[in-house]
């Protein structure tokens, strides 16, 4: 048989242990037999989902030695002992020693395989529970490190838990401050990859510096893809990745082994369609990206969570700084609500951390646009923060036509290039 055993079948009788291995094989179950102790142990895996039937005299180790053994390599592997006709004694020590049955000689084979099958069904559902069981402390665990208690935030729980696990690359996207990269870090810590999570700027990359920085060529350090083997790596700011890098790094990506690969997370402040919409990401690295988005909705959509949020944030800042919490009114806070964030989490952690130290905070009524506090941006992040959402909704009335948003906006053309190359929504190169 070619499937991966079912059951290990452990006997030194040269006649009866084919017979049993027949037995068992042709009622459906995939076996392999042994004919020593030893030989079986070096196959045996923890995970394994399968069952050890071993008989009891065997000269090498007995069938309790093995059983023994087999419990401390693989403790939820049920084992079953295979005992002389009326050996009390042995079937007694088997099933103190944890043994999940045992079987008097000569059984009958329809007993034998009553006894497996039951066996196999115990091993399944034990571990279907400890997946189980994983899962939900998956979930549990997200909340407690990306908190919100509103319908957005849970939405995004749901699918970071539900892509952590997968073989897929992810595309994040969200605007700045949203927790991209706290998200990124969850996807890799719960990813069960054993490696590095390996965070590069993909904005920051260049054709001079990406052999230098992505691969070690010529450099002390060894690169941030061979450090990502078995791990993660996140291309923050993907959008900002020149075209021709782009294609530099879809090939470092097709030529990963599977299993031995680095995970791409990627992180945007638009969507996949976004970013084509602008002639951000070629169309190779769309395809590549565009299996699993999620996207980390901006703070103004969880208006439910600010308040949650800022007390946590509150919280931290004054064991950090070893203050007191601060007292708010109501009257204080009720513009926390209302308030734009454009700077999402990030701003609302620094006006927490303001607050603590006892800096005055002004929270900016909503501008059209995007409101911006010029108060925590200063004017000229402030003004190319105004101008990229000016930018943007030309952009999608139009459908991403750049010639209509030039029109609509009554600018020429290439002044929406140059425009849009100052505000970072162009890589360089593209015009
Ligand atoms: N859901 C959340 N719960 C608690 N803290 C959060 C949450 N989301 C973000 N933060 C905090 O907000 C700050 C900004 O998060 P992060 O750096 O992950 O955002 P980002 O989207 O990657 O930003 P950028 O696009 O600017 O790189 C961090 O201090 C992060 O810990």
């Amino acid at each position: 048989m070619t499937a991966e055993p079912k059951i290990f079948v452990v006997d030194d009788d040269a006649d009866l242990l084919p017979a049993m291995v027949e037995v068992i094989e042709a009622a459906g179950l995939p076996a392999r037999g042994f004919a020593r102790g030893r030989a079986m142990l070096a196959e045996l895996d923890p995970e394994w989902e399968g069952v050890i039937l071993s008989d009891m005299r065997m000269p090498e180790l007995s069938g309790l030695d093995l059983l023994a053994e087999a419990r401390a390599m693989a403790p939820g592997v049920p084992f079953v002992l295979i005992t002389a006709h009326g050996d009390v004694r042995s079937a007694v020590a088997a099933i103190q020693r944890g043994a999940f049955d045992f079987i008097e000689k000569p059984a009958p084979p329809e007993y034998l395989l009553a006894v497996i099958r039951r066996a196999l069904e115990t091993r399944r559902l034990l571990l279907e529970n400890r997946r189980l069981k994983e899962r939900i402390a998956r979930g549990t665990d997200l909340r407690a490190r990306l908190l919100g208690r509103s319908v957005a935030m849970r939405n995004c729980r749901r699918e970071l838990a539900a892509v952590a696990p997968l073989e897929v690359d992810v595309l994040l996207y969200g605007e700045p401050g949203t927790g991209k990269q706290l998200a990124a870090q969850a996807l890799h810590d719960f990813s069960g990859r054993d490696g590095e999570f390996v965070p590069v700027d993909a904005g920051a990359l260049t054709e001079a510096n990406f052999g230098a920085l992505m691969l070690g060529e010529g450099a002390e350090a060894p690169g941030a893809i061979p450090s990502a083997r078995g791990g993660t790596l996140y291309l923050d700011r993907v959008n900002l990745l020149a075209s021709p890098l782009q294609q530099r790094m879809l090939a470092l990506m097709e030529a990963r082994a599977p299993g031995e690969g680095f995970r791409v997370i990627a992180s945007a402040h638009g969507s996949i369609n976004d970013l084509r919409r602008v002639g951000a990401m070629s169309d190779d690295l769309y395809y590549r990206l565009s299996l699993a988005e999620v996207e980390l909705p901006p703070l103004r959509n969880r208006e439910t969570d600010i308040y949650l949020l800022l007390a946590q944030f509150l919280r931290e800042a004054a064991q950090r700084h070893n203050r007191r919490f601060p007292d708010l009114t109501q009257q204080e806070l009720r513009p926390y609500r209302s308030y734009h964030w454009p700077g999402n989490l990030r701003e609302l952690r620094n006006v927490a951390e303001k607050l603590v130290i006892g800096l005055k905070v002004t929270l900016q009524p909503q501008a059209r646009g995007g409101g911006v506090a010029v108060d925590d941006l200063g004017y000229d992040d402030a003004m190319r923060e105004f101008e990229s959402s000016l930018l943007r909704a030309a952009l999608q009335k139009t459908g991403g036509r750049k010639t209509e948003a030039a029109e609509a906006l009554g600018i020429p053309r290439k002044r929406l290039y140059l425009r849009m190359r100052a505000c970072g929504m162009l890589p360089p190169g593209q015009d």
